[in-house]
């Protein structure tokens, strides 16, 4: 639980417009990492009321201070999978409302929905896979590993176990149709955020953008959710180049240490997790290519005014394709060692 007083300074404060914190805080080019920790939860509280949510779901001042709270202290310390991460994911979410049409096609519970799901979508993450989980037989894998999505299905127990605590459910004032949509969407969009489970959906998010999204269909309308949510996991490559290699080094830091501990029980590693054999431009260029430009290639043919986000992602790939060549060049070693170079 929260301290009261850490509640009070919240929701004692008026509360800022996000610009008043950050003037260009709405720009897709704003990179929310740049807010200090100490200013985050008062941040979020800023995108709720800018986005109206706070007035049209007559969000409670002081639950919502308390909510955001208990989120940020839900999260972990690992190098990338950590408070700042989840900030950040649900900074995008905000960004796509104040630079496109975005309730144009969803309705305001779904954007509800999203917004929470962002913040709580990692919560108490350890920094490990759903595949270290199963190989380890952690207490998650125990719990959870007959229906996959290991790590997922904790993030969204975690997250019901904050609204179920007193005084701390944003969602408690809801209808009760709406309330429990607002849950069914929650789990579904955290769900979601296994990426296992998005290159699943991947042909039918390419039909939908090639069909047109149509809202009366409930199908499209769960799929540009899954669309959505996905681009806000992977926004760290929308932004600049030392953005998009610092959050590298992070996660490259986790797998790393993953590995590490799966050489030390003997187990195999795959190579992306193996700080000897790992090539990290290599494995980088894969994942944009592969995996990060689908998606907003995706996003930006639904959503024309977030294309600017699609030239950052190519010009990320890019920058790694040079980094790549000259690092050759050089006969460099591409492992940790390459994040002191420029
Ligand atoms: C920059 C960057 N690189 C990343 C490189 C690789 C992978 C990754 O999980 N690859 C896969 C590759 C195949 C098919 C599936 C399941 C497994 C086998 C593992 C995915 C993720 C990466 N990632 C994420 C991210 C997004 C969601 C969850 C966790 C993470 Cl870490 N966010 N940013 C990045
Ligand atoms: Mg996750
Ligand atoms: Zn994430």
């Amino acid at each position: 639980m929260v301290s009261n007083e850490e509640v009070f300074h919240l929701f004692s404060m008026p509360v800022p417009r996000p610009t008043e914190m950050h003037p260009d805080m709405a720009s897709f080019s704003f990179t929310p990492r740049s807010i200090p920790y100490d200013q985050t939860a008062l941040a979020v509280l800023s995108m709720f009321e800018d986005m109206g949510l706070t007035a049209r779901f007559r969000i409670n001042k002081d639950v919502l201070s308390r909510f955001a709270l208990m989120v940020r202290k839900g999260y972990r310390e690992p190098p990338y999978h950590n408070w700042a991460h989840a900030f950040a994911v649900a900074h995008f979410c905000y960004l796509m409302f104040k630079n496109t049409q975005l309730l144009n096609y969803l309705d305001e519970i779904e954007l509800f929905a999203l917004f929470a799901a962002c913040l709580c979508h990692d919560i108490d993450h350890r920094g490990t896979t759903n595949s270290f989980q199963v190989a380890s037989g952690s207490v998650l894998a125990a719990l959870y590993c007959s229906e996959g999505s290991v790590m997922e299905r904790h993030h969204f127990a975690q997250s019901m176990c904050i609204l179920n605590t007193e005084g701390c459910n944003i969602f408690i004032d809801l209808p009760r149709k709406e309330y429990e949509k607002a849950l069914d969407l929650m789990r579904d969009i955290i769900l979601a955020t296994d990426l296992s489970h998005h290159l699943r959906i991947m042909k039918d998010l390419e039909t939908m953008a090639e069909e047109g999204y149509d809202k009366k269909n409930p199908r499209h309308r769960s799929l540009l959710l899954f669309l959505l949510m996905t681009s806000c996991d992977l926004s760290d490559q929308t932004k600049n180049w030392t953005n998009s290699k610092k959050i590298a080094e992070l996660i490259y830091q986790e797998f790393f240490s993953q590995g590490d501990l799966e050489k030390a029980t003997g187990r195999d590693v795959q190579e992306m997790m193996d700080r000897d054999r790992a090539c990290i431009p290599l494995l980088q260029i894969d994942f944009l290519n592969k995996i990060a430009l689908p998606v907003f290639r995706l996003l930006a043919k639904i959503f024309p005014d977030a294309s600017e986000v699609l030239q950052a992602v190519l010009s990320n790939r890019d920058k790694w394709e040079c980094l790549n060549t000259k690092l050759l060049e050089m006969n460099a070693p591409r492992d940790m060692t390459m994040f002191d170079m420029d």
